[in-house]
């Protein structure tokens, strides 16, 4: 049973603080075992992927077939059903229509004093896109990764997706086709994210890493943090209702099922002002999850990770939530528009009853790669500014450098850096 919170208790922001800290993505020993396997992978590059693979995902590897040949990619993707290629691609144009808006534009312009200053953005060079395959198959992550990066101008993306005991679901090669993405391993968890960084024989290393995964994978980027960049912590998923007398029970039910569905320390909350709504929802939890064909990974989500809080107003339901973080938020209320604007921290929103979060997760045209665990509080979702860097460009003209002059000149005697202060007087003959 998911816990059950009354916001009016006097003991409900101790049992409160209990659920922001509960466990879900990283713990020591999760962070110790991914320490020994990214310093295997430095030691032993690609034997030791290759091992690791084969212990964790049973996968038959060997360090000369953890690439994808191009024969292998088009076969694999030939077998994809039609009617998938064809969700895929409408997804694909979705995601990207919505990605080109998001394109920084460089900005030039000269100030009052003649100074010229402007910002330009570059594309970074390679990249690697962590893509996950443990429990679930995610063609779906395949186009949240590679469509932003290839937007960006992203000159190499090189693509690992873990498959267990050697399968891999031909919708996998096909979404990579559709984005453009042909360098792709058979690999996956930490030791996939430390031949990313480090590089072995076959893996040349890569500038960044990103894209969600379990909590080894969101340990070890982490970890690799500094030798190249990472977008965020992906971790495992997340999603927060927020819902008024007006909530369709059976649709809240079926919208928290969705994420424990992730199973691997998914979450489900949901906060509601309508006390007889929670009630209606753990009934129609029960009811669904016993249709559901695999019914065991939401169950289980659900049972370890799932809330029902109840508040007595919409402000306070809005508190909860931005302590809460969560990576997505649904107001599933009568006004959403009203409430969107007081929730700060949140990877992404979703507007009133007819918008599931998993409509995003597919063809919404935003992007589901978001942060979870808390960081929406200081993180974003992944988007084409993940791809880019910022170049800050200064020009001065002799005049324009004579009017810093001063100013500069006595910045570096401060600091007693007279060299500093020189190469700016030599310019002037001063
Ligand atoms: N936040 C997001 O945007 C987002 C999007 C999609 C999926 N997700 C999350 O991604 C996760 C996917 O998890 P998954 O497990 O299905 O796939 P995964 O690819 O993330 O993890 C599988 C890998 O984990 C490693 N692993 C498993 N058990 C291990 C162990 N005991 N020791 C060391 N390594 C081990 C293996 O190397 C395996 O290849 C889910 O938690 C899901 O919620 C998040
Ligand atoms: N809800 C996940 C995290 O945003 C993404 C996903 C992919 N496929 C299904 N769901
Ligand atoms: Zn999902």
């Amino acid at each position: 049973m998911p816990i059950r919170l009354d916001a009016s208790q006097p003991d409900f922001e101790q049992q409160f603080l209990a659920l922001l800290g509960s466990k879900r993505e990283s713990s020591q020993e999760v962070g110790d075992i991914v320490t020994t396997i990214i310093a295997d992978v430095k030691s032993h590059g690609d034997q030791a992927v290759a091992d690791l693979t084969n212990k964790f995902d049973s996968a038959g590897v060997s360090p000369d077939t953890l690439r994808f040949t191009p024969e292998q990619i088009e076969t694999a993707a030939a077998r994809t059903d039609p009617k998938v290629r064809a969700a895929l691609q409408f997804a694909h144009d979705r995601i990207r229509a919505h990605h080109e808006k998001q394109k920084p534009v460089d900005h030039i312009y000269q100030d009052d004093l003649g100074v010229t200053l402007g910002t330009r953005w570059s594309a970074v060079e390679a990249v690697g896109i962590y893509v996950p395959g443990g429990l679930a198959s995610y063609p779906s992550s395949v186009l949240m990764n590679a469509i932003p990066a290839k937007v960006a101008g992203v000159e190499r993306i090189a693509m690992v997706v873990p498959t267990p005991n050697g399968d891999i679901s031909p919708s996998i090669l096909a979404a990579a086709q559709i984005a453009g993405v042909s360098e792709i391993y058979r690999i996956g968890g930490a030791q996939a994210v430390a031949a990313l960084a480090f590089g072995t024989n076959s893996i040349a290393r890569v500038d960044k890493i990103v894209g969600p995964g379990n909590a080894f994978v969101a340990a070890a980027k982490r970890q690799v943090f500094g030798t190249v960049g990472i977008d965020m912590i992906a971790g495992p998923s997340e999603v927060l209702v927020i819902a008024d007398q007006s909530a369709n029970p059976a649709w809240v039910a079926a919208d928290l099922i969705a994420q424990a569905e992730h199973g691997g320390g998914a979450q489900s909350i949901l906060i509601t002002t309508h006390a007889p709504l929670a009630d209606a929802v753990l009934a129609e939890m029960d009811r669904q999850i016993a249709l559901l064909p695999r019914q065991t990974i939401a169950r289980e989500g659900w049972d370890d990770f799932g809330a029902i809080i109840t508040v007595p107003t919409l402000a306070i339901a809005v508190k909860l939530a931005n302590r809460i973080a969560s990576e997505h938020v649904e107001l599933a209320i009568d006004d959403p528009k009203a409430l969107m604007g007081d929730i700060r921290h949140a990877g992404a929103i979703f507007l009133g009853h007819h918008t599931p979060e998993a409509i995003g997760d597919y063809v919404g045209g935003s992007n589901h790669v978001l942060p979870t665990a808390r960081s929406a509080r200081f993180a974003s979702g992944l988007g084409v500014l993940d791809f880019v860097k910022r170049t800050s460009v200064l020009g001065c003209d002799p005049g324009s450098l004579a009017a810093l002059a001063d100013a500069a000149v006595t910045i570096a005697q401060t600091e007693q850096l007279d060299g500093h202060g020189r190469s700016i007087s030599i310019r002037l003959n001063r």
